[in-house]
């Protein structure tokens, strides 16, 4: 299994290049398949859940095109199976959106329950609610969702919480139903508006998406796109966060600082600087930081896949701070990690309470899921001495070139296989 390990204690200088959203190009890619049409997706991140993704609707029979790292071709004329298997969905969350693509597209789809990072008990009622009201019988059989329809229609949907994966799975669905559909109380995230604008790219017809009414009126067909993915608020948070805890001045750049603004508020808060420009945005801090309250919301509230980076930075802060997670039960894996590099956190029902230290110390650490993974390697990068990331398989799920990102901006941090590899590290850096 592979390690990243790490000689903390440079403080992060530079500029950084943000890729594409991957949890929008996994709904976007997944959609791609809806046309018979060539549909060309660029700004792709090169991550490991794109990949198992795009290996899953090849083995269904569509075409699949990698044109270079970061565009891909997907032609869906040739698919030959609805049903989709264990191997793939397994290893990502976002296979669920194969339900929404081949059921608007087909009528029928039988993909096993999703997997992905272990955050969280994670149903899909809401999913399975919204396909119900749009005409489809809906049954798990064996670990297997069996979804099928004569014909789909539209349907006046409230969910029952805000859901990225419900909201962008129904607004699939109901792209390719007869009639009008409207989804209440809809998820407002960034990667929701843009694969509606993916969606209308190929001719469907929605209106209202980063708002939480969407009206979608179903088409017949779709048809061949070129579309760009939006960049990754996500990646560009965590580069942003790995700024401020390690205390250094980065460019993040090719970034909506607007995408940004719940985790630059929090920044301005505990006292970085942060600077906006059209498509990018300068963090850097210069003393100690200030405590602060977080607590995780849906967009446009602080993101839940940036709480455990947020924690971390909040560790190295003066004074005591409270962070709440409101989205998923169980995303405080990381802090049994970070205690064992001095940090003070302790985990109370859905609450962490930081007590802020002056350093952490390197220590040999496991990535629990994939944010959290992230936020170890911050918490690596700002500790004095080596600390060791182990499973970083999580990490690779969703940072492309993340070492070597780092390493531009100064860090020493690598990626190795074996304790060999960690030795010769160790003399390297001394
Ligand atoms: C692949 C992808 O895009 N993953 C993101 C997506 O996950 P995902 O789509 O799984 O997250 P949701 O927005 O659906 O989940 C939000 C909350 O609703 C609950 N819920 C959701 C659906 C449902 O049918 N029933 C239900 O109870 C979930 O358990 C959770 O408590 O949004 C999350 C919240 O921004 C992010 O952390 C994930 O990175
Ligand atoms: C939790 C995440 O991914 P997934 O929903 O695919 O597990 C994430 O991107 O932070």
């Amino acid at each position: 299994m592979d390690k990243y390990v790490i000689k903390g204690g440079n403080p992060l200088v530079g500029e950084v290049e943000i890729g594409g959203a991957k949890n929008a190009a996994l709904a976007i890619l997944t959609a791609a398949i809806m046309t018979d049409e060539p549909v060309l997706v660029e700004n792709i991140p090169d991550v490991s859940d794109i990949n198992v993704l795009l290996e899953a609707i090849s083995v269904i029979g569509a075409s699949v095109e990698r044109l270079d790292r970061h565009r891909v071709r997907i032609n869906g004329s040739t698919i030959g199976s609805v049903s989709v298997d264990y191997e793939f969905i397994k290893k990502i969350r976002a296979s669920y959106y194969l339900l929404g693509a081949l059921l608007g597209k087909y009528k029928k789809a039988e993909v096993p329950l999703p997997g992905g990072c272990n955050i969280g008990s994670r149903p899909i009622d809401q999913h399975l609610k919204g396909f119900r009201a749009l005409g489809a019988t809906v049954n798990i059989t064996h670990g297997v969702i069996e979804a099928s329809a004569e014909n789909l229609h539209g349907a006046h949907i409230f969910l029952d919480m805000v859901s990225v994966g419900a909201t962008i799975n129904i607004m699939m669905a109901a792209s390719m139903a007869k009639g009008n559909t409207i989804i209440e109380n809809a998820a407002r995230e960034p990667h929701v508006v843009d694969a509606a604008n993916f969606l209308n790219s190929m001719g469907a017809n929605i209106k209202g998406a980063g708002t939480d009414v969407i009206r979608i009126c179903g088409v017949e067909k779709l048809h061949r796109t070129v579309y760009a993915v939006v960049p990754d608020m996500i990646e560009a948070g965590t580069y942003m966060f790995a700024a401020a805890a390690t205390r250094g001045d980065v460019l993040v750049r090719n970034v909506i600082p607007k995408h940004l603004e719940a985790m630059t508020a929090k920044l301005l808060e505990i006292g970085c600087y942060v600077e906006e420009f059209d498509d990018a945005v300068r963090i850097s801090a210069k003393s100690r930081l200030r405590k602060t309250h977080v607590k995780t919301l849906p967009y446009p509230g602080f993101p839940t896949d940036m709480q455990p980076q947020m924690s971390v930075v909040l560790c190295t802060a003066q004074g005591t701070s409270i962070v709440t997670e409101s989205i998923f039960e169980n995303r405080f894996k990381y802090a049994d990690e970070l205690s064992r590099m001095g940090a003070s956190i302790k985990v109370e029902g859905n609450t962490a309470i930081i007590d802020g230290t002056e350093s952490l110390t390197g220590a040999r650490i496991s990535a629990p899921d994939l944010r959290a993974g992230a936020a170890l390697v911050i918490a690596g990068l700002v500790a004095e001495g080596i600390t060791v990331v182990d499973d970083i398989v999580y990490i690779l799920r969703g940072y492309e070139d993340f070492d070597a990102k780092l390493r531009s901006l100064g860090a020493e941090i690598q990626q190795v296989s074996d304790e060999r590899e960690i030795q010769k590290f160790r003399l390297m850096v001394g």
